[in-house]
């Protein structure tokens, strides 16, 4: 695992030998929609568990059948955020390790001409402060994604933010920098190489939707 923090934003890479080999099951052109979706859920428990990986907890005593034991609870439940549609593969993952998590739903999809977000629903509370939330997206292309939904989630009083994403392009985590999500914490599978000329990652994973879902 490699952290980087610039800017104001913390970047961690989980560089595991495991989540690389999930990694490349959902890299592989030949990985077909069911495989995929298996694939995308085993790696985003991987990274989900990184991302809580800091988590404040609670110091409690267990009753075991023999002691007590001296143990930890999450402080604060946090609230999961799947951007729709590719961030729903992960949300059933994160509940697994998560299960008394909140949900909010956004749904954004990219103008296929301008690669914009151009937002089809936002089901969140009205007040998000003192909330933990973690945005779940696989892909981090250009940012612009991602930067609606956290721009969604801070004008609802939201400041302790966490993205998790599987992979990413430099120029992404750039415009996280230079956005105004001073505190964003980052936890993704790999940083790839650039965005070729319709904003899709290189190597990337293709359209982690379509390749979840088909088409839309
Ligand atoms: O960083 P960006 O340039 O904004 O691109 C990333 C976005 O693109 C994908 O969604 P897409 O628009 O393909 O919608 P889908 O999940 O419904 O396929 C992906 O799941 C992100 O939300
Ligand atoms: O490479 C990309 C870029 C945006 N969205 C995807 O699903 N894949
Ligand atoms: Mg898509």
């Amino acid at each position: 695992m490699t952290s980087a923090s610039d800017d104001g934003v913390h970047v961690r890479v989980v560089d595991h030998p495991l989540t690389r080999a999930w990694l490349s099951i959902l890299r592989d052109q030949a990985t077909d929609n069911t495989a995929f979706r298996s694939a995308l859920a085993r790696l985003s428990q991987m990274l989900v568990y990184e991302a809580f990986a800091d988590v404040d907890v609670d110091e409690i005593d267990v009753q075991t059948p023999v002691a007590v034991a001296p143990g930890a609870r999450v402080s604060t439940p946090p609230m999961f955020v799947p951007v729709l549609r590719a961030g729903l593969g992960m949300l059933e993952s994160a509940l697994a390790v998560l299960p008394d998590a909140r949900i909010g739903f956004v749904g954004v999809g990219r103008d296929e001409e301008t690669a914009q977000p151009v937002e089809y629903l936002a089901s969140l509370p009205a007040d998000l402060s003192g909330q933990p939330v973690y945005v779940l997206d696989p892909m981090l292309a250009t940012g612009g994604s991602l930067i609606h939904t956290l721009d969604l989630l801070a004008e609802r009083g939201a400041t302790d933010l966490t993205a998790v994403c599987v992979v990413g392009a430099p120029e992404g985590v750039a415009a996280l920098q230079g956005s105004a999500h001073r505190g964003l914490r980052l936890v993704i599978g790999a940083i790839d190489e650039h965005l070729n000329e319709d904003s899709f990652i290189v190597p990337g994973l293709g359209d982690a939707g379509d390749r979840q879902f088909g088409p839309r």
